[in-house]
């Protein structure tokens, strides 16, 4: 019986998934997924330092002319203290003297010699002091255990001066393909027979959002055949398969599941295209079967599966979040079932694509986004607020728009 998309997501949302760790170096934990919490050992900036090139004076000296009584370069550890009327020539990044109260830069000085400098009289107190813990404060949260690393929680564990970091392991994905119809691409197809670009598909897909992918070929239309492949994935933590879900007569993948006595999760949703998706598991492996028609598949994956691959990935953000868009045109829509609509959002709109038809290859090479439509809705207005998925998200465009005036 398929269920409700709400369910299904709920169920997803609900699973319990193993997950492993490992230590890396930082420059390695890109992507990955933290598996500890991080607390500043220190301050930063760690000092007080100048952010200007110029002289180190006490504010109450402005307008004066003051005797320059030594230089500090970024790295000393010099810890002059500062009398009326002196200052220090200080570098940007260097420690100011504790009593210093404001950096003057060097081109708002009249330099009267190497010794003697004037200062204006309009300056403010504390300018240009980077005061210590102003960027992070010992003892802070860098970053969380579940939170994904990026290039800027990079940054701020190197400025700890963090070298390694305990983060999950990579989900071990297998896929295969089932479906005597198919050859793999670098076969030669028939002129009756399809290539598999499913399999490819969810490979590539899986790399993409952070997985160890494993490839263990193509299964015959038979029970044997299909069982063979599961039992030697057992170790992965997904199997993911395409094909051979329906009611055809070569439609051997929920026999093969059933003899191997397969827990099923879900069978079927209540969705379009996708409906006859199976989620199941044997021992700790999940088994995710999506339908054979490869737009119907790589759309169920984008809307369910890339949910347990982010789970598998330890990471807490589990939820679909979506951009608020509108329609670029009019769209209709048969109701009855909940419907993922494919499309391109250019940034400003949501254009619907209009070749979407489960068993097509080439929609999802011209979209970026989809929306899900509710059962009951039959026509989206031009113009109608809709809520965009993203699916690949790298946000580029071939034109040249100004995003330089905000109002
Ligand atoms: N009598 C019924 N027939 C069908 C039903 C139904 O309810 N009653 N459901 C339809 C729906 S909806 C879908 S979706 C498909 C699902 O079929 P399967 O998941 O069992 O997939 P297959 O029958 O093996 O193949 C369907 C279609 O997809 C092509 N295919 C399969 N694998 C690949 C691959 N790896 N790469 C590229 N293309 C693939 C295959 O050649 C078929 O054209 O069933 C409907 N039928
Ligand atoms: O899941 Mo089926 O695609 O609706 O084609």
């Amino acid at each position: 019986m398929a269920i409700d998309v709400k369910e299904a997501l709920k169920i997803i949302s609900d699973l319990e998934l193993k997950t492993k760790f490992e230590i890396l170096p930082i420059e390695d934990s890109i992507n990955r997924i933290c598996a500890q919490n991080i607390k500043a050992t220190s301050s930063l900036p760690k000092f007080n330092n100048s952010a200007m090139d110029g002289y180190a004076i006490l504010h109450e000296d402005c307008g004066e002319k003051l005797e320059v009584k030594d230089t500090i370069f970024a790295g000393d550890n010099n810890n002059l203290l500062l009398e009326n009327k002196t200052c220090v020539k200080i570098m940007t990044g260097a420690k100011v003297p504790d009593n210093c109260t404001a950096i003057v830069p060097k081109e708002n000085c009249e330099i009267i010699s190497q010794k003697q400098i004037i200062v204006p009289k309009d300056i403010k107190l504390n300018q240009h002091i980077r005061f210590i813990g102003e960027d992070i404060k010992k003892e802070e949260i860098l970053l969380k255990e579940k939170e994904e690393i990026n290039f800027s929680k990079i940054t701020l564990l190197a400025s700890q001066g963090i070298s390694h970091i305990k983060v999950y392991k990579k989900p071990k994905i297998v896929v295969f393909a089932s479906g005597e119809e198919l050859k793999l691409h670098y076969e030669k197809a028939e002129d009756y027979q399809i290539y598999n670009s499913n399999t490819p598909t969810f490979i590539s897909r899986c790399k993409e959002l952070g997985c160890e992918v494993d490839f263990i070929g193509q299964a015959h239309d038979s029970i044997e055949s299909i069982k063979e492949l599961i039992q030697n994935s057992l170790d992965a933590d997904m199997i993911i398969t395409s094909g051979g879900v329906s009611v055809g007569d070569a439609d051997f993948t929920k026999a093969a599941f059933n003899e191997l006595e397969s827990k099923n999760i879900f069978e079927g949703i209540k969705i379009k295209p996708g409906k006859p998706t199976v989620l199941g598991k044997i021992k700790d492996t999940y088994i995710l079967n999506l339908p054979g028609n490869p737009l119907a598949g790589a759309l169920i994956f984008e809307l369910f599966g890339k949910l347990i691959v982010q789970k598998l990935l330890g990471c807490n953000k589990i939820h679909h979040n979506f951009i608020i868009s509108k329609m670029a045109e009019e769209l209709r829509n048969k109701k009855g079932r909940i419907t993922i609509i494919p499309g391109f959002f250019d940034g400003e709109s949501f254009n619907a694509e209009q070749k979407r038809s489960p068993g097509m290859v080439s929609t999802l090479s011209r979209c970026n986004s989809m929306i899900v439509l509710n059962e009951d809705v039959s026509l989206l207005k031009k113009g109608a607020l809709v809520k965009v998925l993203p699916i690949n998200w790298k946000f580029f465009g071939k034109d040249d728009k100004d995003f330089l005036t905000n109002e």
